[in-house]
């Protein structure tokens, strides 16, 4: 029986913390309480940007303490010229925008430590930013004499501007939270676990990652505006490499992938170092601190740890039952033959070639799988089978050759435009991002293809509601045709390695793809597995697929095969159908020879249609 309790909306109790949090001044408070509360309203919209390009994405940027300068100089200078706060604001916003993006292009190609010096170096540059300009933002001593916000003629008092702040705050959080629990939170975290992923289901990173530099930039501005109206004065000094390791302390300490963990991250850091005596001197210390305690001992924060114990699960990722740890694959069910066709259409690679400096990986290959069909291809390790299905895929440029599909060259064109033209593939080693459930993994194929703007899934409309059903239908039918309906709601990454590979076909299967790309799907299982894994394999063939598959069981390949090419030191050795790949004399010498198991071989495992 589901208690009252659980009935209760999950953003119930957010928005009661929030309102109750705008009365505090009225309760009586102490001004400096006030002010100490100002200033975590402030920093919680600093940190819950943060947490879009560093929590959700994985991009490691300080350009936040930039854009947060870039805010307080832009709306002090416009008050001081007679703007009142509101349109300094949105002025201030604006311009955040902008600049999160231009500062942002080179983490479009950096990543990692690469991009965390850069931004760096952008927050070092801001005394030096400030001195170029030293007419405008007052130099190195800083903008002064700011005027005392006002809004329609009102000037605020010290109560009233705090709870300007957190409405502000709530406004912010709000919209976020919706914003990363929609397919755009989710397509960040596939960009994190995997960018080859993520633009092998269609998505155009460069484009992802602006989008998350641009919108983590703008409540960075809005702060930046706020915090120079609180004190009527800024200076370089305030915009320094200790405000990086605070933010990015409250980002891990509050729980870096949580838009609500910014604000328990803050009030921790602030009201946990407020009124130390010793703390001006050694607040970089102390920020440092914890940052290590944060990282150490609150794996996913403050916020994954209140989900934890509260038992209840708000977020996308809270919708995950337990792990599934090294919970078995369920048997397949015997299914009524899987009627949905699936739209396969002929692929033709002529002549490919790559080569990766001297080696030659790949040479004059020619290649044809046909809808209806299962075309396989084998070979010994570092033949070349992957880098194929590589440059298949888009994932590499051919020397020379092309692959097209339908008639239409695949080759050469960027990955995610070849996925979104319809090839899906799986890995050598399946990849499904942290923090998803198995539904939503599978629903992640379809985000290149029903996407909706980012005002639709901010404000929930109703295109938003839509485009998800949509998706979700895509994906339990995907998971129908795997036999693995029923992992729907199991945490994608805890899933064991049979699973994982078939919820991978799954996502292959559910952007309703024009070719399907197998790489070993068959590594690592055991015979059991196996032979589900032909199963579907047969059967998503039977359906219509044009299925490429690349695999070391033979046994599997041909069992499930119409048509083998053989490749070996990138060269097509053979090519038939598995009886005369089979009794192929070059094939069994130069390759079938080798394999462990080259005595079982000619006993084909069942499979399914
Ligand atoms: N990005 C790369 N840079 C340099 N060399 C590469 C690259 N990718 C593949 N190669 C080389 O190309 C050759 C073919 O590799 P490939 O991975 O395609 O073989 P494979 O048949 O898929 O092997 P396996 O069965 O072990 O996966 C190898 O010599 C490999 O070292």
């Amino acid at each position: 029986m589901t208690s009252w309790l659980e009935r209760v909306p999950s953003w119930f109790l957010p928005l009661a913390i929030g309102l109750a949090l705008i009365a505090v001044p009225w309760y009586g408070t102490d001004p400096l309480w006030v002010r100490q509360l100002t200033l975590i309203a402030i920093y919680t919209m600093l940190v819950a940007g943060l947490n879009i390009t560093f929590g959700y994405a994985g991009l490691l940027s300080l350009g936040q303490v930039a854009m947060f300068a870039l805010g307080a100089y832009t709306t002090g200078i416009l008050m001081i010229h007679g703007w009142s706060m509101l349109p300094s604001l949105a002025v201030a916003v604006a311009a955040s925008g902008v600049i999160g993006l231009i500062t942002g292009l080179p983490g479009l190609r950096l990543g990692g430590w690469g991009l965390g010096m850069t931004s760096f170096f952008l927050v070092l540059l801001i005394p030096d930013i400030t001195q170029i300009f030293t007419k405008q933002t007052g130099g190195l001593f800083g903008l002064t004499a700011v005027p005392p916000a006002t809004i329609g003629g009102h000037q605020l008092d010290k109560n009233e501007f705090y709870a300007v702040c957190t409405i502000a705050m709530v406004v912010v959080v709000a919209l976020l939270r919706n914003l990363m629990r929609s397919s755009f939170g989710n397509s960040l975290r596939v960009l994190r676990r995997s960018p080859v992923l993520a633009t092998s289901l269609g998505l155009n990173i460069h484009l992802l990652k602006a989008k998350a530099f641009v919108i983590s930039s703008l409540p960075a501005g809005l702060g930046g505006g706020l915090v120079v109206s609180l004190d009527h004065y800024i200076a370089p000094t305030s915009f320094t490499l200790t405000l990086g390791v605070l933010i990015i302390a409250a980002s891990v300490l509050g729980g870096s992938e949580s838009i609500y963990g910014a604000f328990f991250g803050v009030a921790v850091i602030r009201l946990g170092t407020w009124q130390v005596t010793a703390f001006e001197k050694y607040s970089l210390v102390a920020y440092g601190l914890f940052l290590v305690l944060g990282g150490v001992f609150f794996s996913q924060g403050i916020a994954g740890l209140a989900e934890r114990k509260a038992g209840r699960w708000h977020s996308a990722r809270s919708r995950l039952k337990p792990p599934a740890g090294t919970r078995a694959a369920p048997r397949l069910r015997t299914q009524a033959p899987n009627v949905m066709p699936i739209p396969g259409s002929p692929l033709e690679v002529r002549g490919l070639t790559k080569h990766f400096q001297g080696n030659q990986a790949l040479n004059d290959v020619s290649i044809a799988a046909l809808p209806g069909q299962v075309t396989s291809l084998v070979g010994p390790n570092g033949s070349g089978k992957t880098t194929l299905l590589n440059l298949i895929s888009g994932l590499y440029r051919p020397t020379a050759g092309e692959a097209t599909l339908a008639g239409e060259r695949l080759s050469g064109r960027p990955p995610h435009l070849v996925a979104r033209r319809g090839v899906a593939r799986t890995f050598q080693t399946p990849v499904l991002p942290d923090g998803m459930t198995v539904l939503e993994a599978v629903a992640s194929a379809r985000y290149a293809k029903d996407s909706v703007s980012i005002a639709t899934t901010i404000l929930r409309l109703p295109a938003n509601r839509a485009a998800e059903r949509s998706r979700e239908a895509a994906a339990r039918q995907a998971l129908r045709r795997v036999g693995c309906e029923d992992l729907a709601d199991q945490d994608a990454s805890g899933l064991a390695l049979g699973s994982r590979r078939r919820v991978e076909v799954a996502r292959a299967l559910a952007g309703n793809p024009h070719l399907i790309l197998l790489d070993e799907p068959a590594s690592g299982l055991d015979e059991g597995e196996v032979e589900e894994l032909a199963s579907v394999i047969r059967q998503v063939a039977a359906a219509g697929g044009t299925v490429l598959l690349v695999e070391h069981n033979f046994n599997m390949v041909c069992s499930v095969s119409d048509q083998i090419y053989v490749l070996e030191s990138g060269r097509l050795l053979a090519q038939g159908t598995p009886d005369e790949i089979q009794r192929n004399q070059v094939v069994a010498e130069s390759y079938l020879g080798q394999l462990p198991d080259a005595d079982q071989l000619g006993a084909p495992i069942r499979a399914g249609e």
